[in-house]
């Protein structure tokens, strides 16, 4: 029998989005929220960014761990939203909401995620990152206003959801889907693979 399906999974996320989609990997875990200090300093690239972040989320419940809960692989990941050079995380308000869709319709944008996987017995760690281009469509300032107001957008980053009503102001993304939605599967489960999890 291989010892490596033993290994457990914590994902280290308050995100409901992440434990859905790391939830069609159909294999257990555990999710346990990680609070780590999101501020990174001026200047870093998108992808230093979220390599950074996520390798935080999953070092912070690496951390908390007891020593009989280690024989874990913590993942930690991290979503940002980059328009023309410029980092869009979650907004504040509805009205920071509208002007990040104002700054991103009739145009591309790209999302970035970064993933951290930790190993809880012997703290190796791997982090990897994924971008994905998406073009949204040409908003009236009223669909603005009325994409603002629905809420959707208020903890994602770049202010839509494209797995929600954001749908339909998308109109195209080339590369991963699930990356947008904070989660590149893909690259998770490669990932994975290499601390001996497989999905498939
Ligand atoms: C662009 C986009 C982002 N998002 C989400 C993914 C992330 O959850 C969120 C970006 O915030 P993050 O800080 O990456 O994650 P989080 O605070 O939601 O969760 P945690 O740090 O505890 O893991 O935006 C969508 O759900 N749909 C989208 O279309």
């Amino acid at each position: 029998m291989e010892t490596a399906q033993l290994r457990r999974i914590i994902l280290a996320s308050t995100s409901p989005r992440r434990r859905e989609l790391i939830s069609s990997l159909q294999i257990p875990f555990q999710v346990v929220p990680s609070h780590a200090d999101e501020s990174t300093p001026p200047g870093w690239a998108p992808e230093q960014i979220v390599m950074e972040l996520a390798g935080r989320k999953a070092d912070v419940v690496y951390h908390s761990l007891e020593s009989s809960e280690r024989d874990a692989v913590i993942v930690g990941s991290d979503t940002i939203v980059v328009r023309d050079g410029v980092v869009l995380g979650k907004p504040q308000d509805e009205a920071e909401a509208a002007e990040m869709l104002r700054s991103l319709q009739g145009r591309s944008h790209t999302v970035f995620t970064g993933v951290a996987c930790v190993d809880g017995l012997t703290g190796r760690r791997m982090v990897d990152y994924r971008s994905t281009l998406v073009t949204m469509k040409t908003l009236t300032e009223a669909e603005i206003q009325a994409y603002a107001r629905s809420g959707e957008g208020l903890d994602k980053a770049g202010a839509y959801a494209i797995q929600g009503l954001g749908a339909t102001i998308v109109t195209g993304i080339e590369g991963c889907y699930f990356n947008v939605v904070g989660l590149p599967l893909s690259l998770l489960v490669d990932m994975l693979a290499d601390f001996g999890i497989r999905v498939l």
